[in-house]
């Protein structure tokens, strides 16, 4: 297999990750590196563990009774599944991008302050800087910067998910969690937000949740593809999509399941 990153460079590391709701065994001895600035693409039929995995990056499974989690997972070489992680700076520094837009019901401005807004910063001109800063970087400046003031429940499925990733990199993350962030766009906003991942992992690392395998292969640089909560294979996504190693993976990225 060819690995485009050694654990060296590595952001997140997980070593034998078990998961385990209730009865369920839904993450079976996961072993993954994700890479600094790179995109990374979970694969996998419905059901198979890829939105429980994101989840346990920056600890949202908290929020689910019957979870339990063995394993490692290491952020920065720092264990994220400790009593004494700092959650709420761990989801600072571990955004998350849903399947379903968001946006609060709140003006477009004060959705992107929002995060700012919590950790006490009042400065207009930080204020104003971060949220022009972060349109532009999600690539929604031009649509929006006359109507900063608006509600941002006003907007389109598409805009308003680009309102979100903004929102996310308002305070400054590294990594960028996006579960089917394109599942619920039309075929042009997805292309923007396609474009956008490009952009965006220049400065950030992003791992991405996708059913859409055209997408995986267009948008990551390495593919993980799950299966019934195992992971079956990881590699460079044009090594996976070309030439996978399992029979699984190659099943799945045929059509031939899932
Ligand atoms: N809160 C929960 N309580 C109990 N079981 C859960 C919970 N969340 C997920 N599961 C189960 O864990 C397994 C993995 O689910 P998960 O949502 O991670 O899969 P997925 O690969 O992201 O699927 P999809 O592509 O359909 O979103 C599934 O069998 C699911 O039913």
């Amino acid at each position: 297999m060819t690995h485009t990153h050694t654990p060296a460079d590595a952001i997140l590391s997980v070593r034998d990750l078990n998961l385990h709701y209730g009865d369920k065994h839904a993450l079976k001895n996961i072993n993954l590196d994700m890479a600094r600035n790179q995109v990374t693409a979970f694969i996998g039929p419905s059901g198979c563990g890829k939105s429980t995995l994101l989840r346990c990056f920056n600890r949202m499974n908290d929020l689910v009774d019957n979870v339990r989690i063995q394993g490692s997972i290491t952020f920065e070489g720092e264990e994220v599944n400790t009593p004494d992680m700092d959650v709420i700076s761990l989801r600072r520094r571990i955004g998350m991008v849903f399947q379903q837009s968001n946006p609060f019901p709140k003006s477009i401005y004060e959705n992107i302050v929002y995060g700012l807004r919590i950790a006490g910063v009042s400065d207009r001109a930080i204020l104003d800087e971060t949220v022009e800063r972060s349109l532009k970087n999600a690539a929604i400046w031009d649509e929006v910067k006359d109507r900063l003031h608006d509600s941002a429940l006003g907007l389109s499925g598409g805009q308003a998910q680009r309102i979100c990733i903004a929102r996310a990199i308002a305070v400054n993350p590294d990594i960028i969690l996006m579960d089917e962030p394109c599942s619920a766009l039309d075929p042009i906003s997805t292309l923007k937000i396609e474009e956008l991942i490009d952009e965006l992992k220049r400065k950030y690392t992003i791992i991405i949740v996708t059913h859409n395998m055209q997408q995986a292969a267009r948008v990551s640089d390495v593919t993980a593809f799950f299966y019934l909560g195992e992971l079956i294979e990881a590699g460079e996504t044009r090594s996976i999509f070309t030439n996978p190693e399992k029979k699984q993976t190659e099943d799945y990225i045929t059509g031939r399941f899932g």
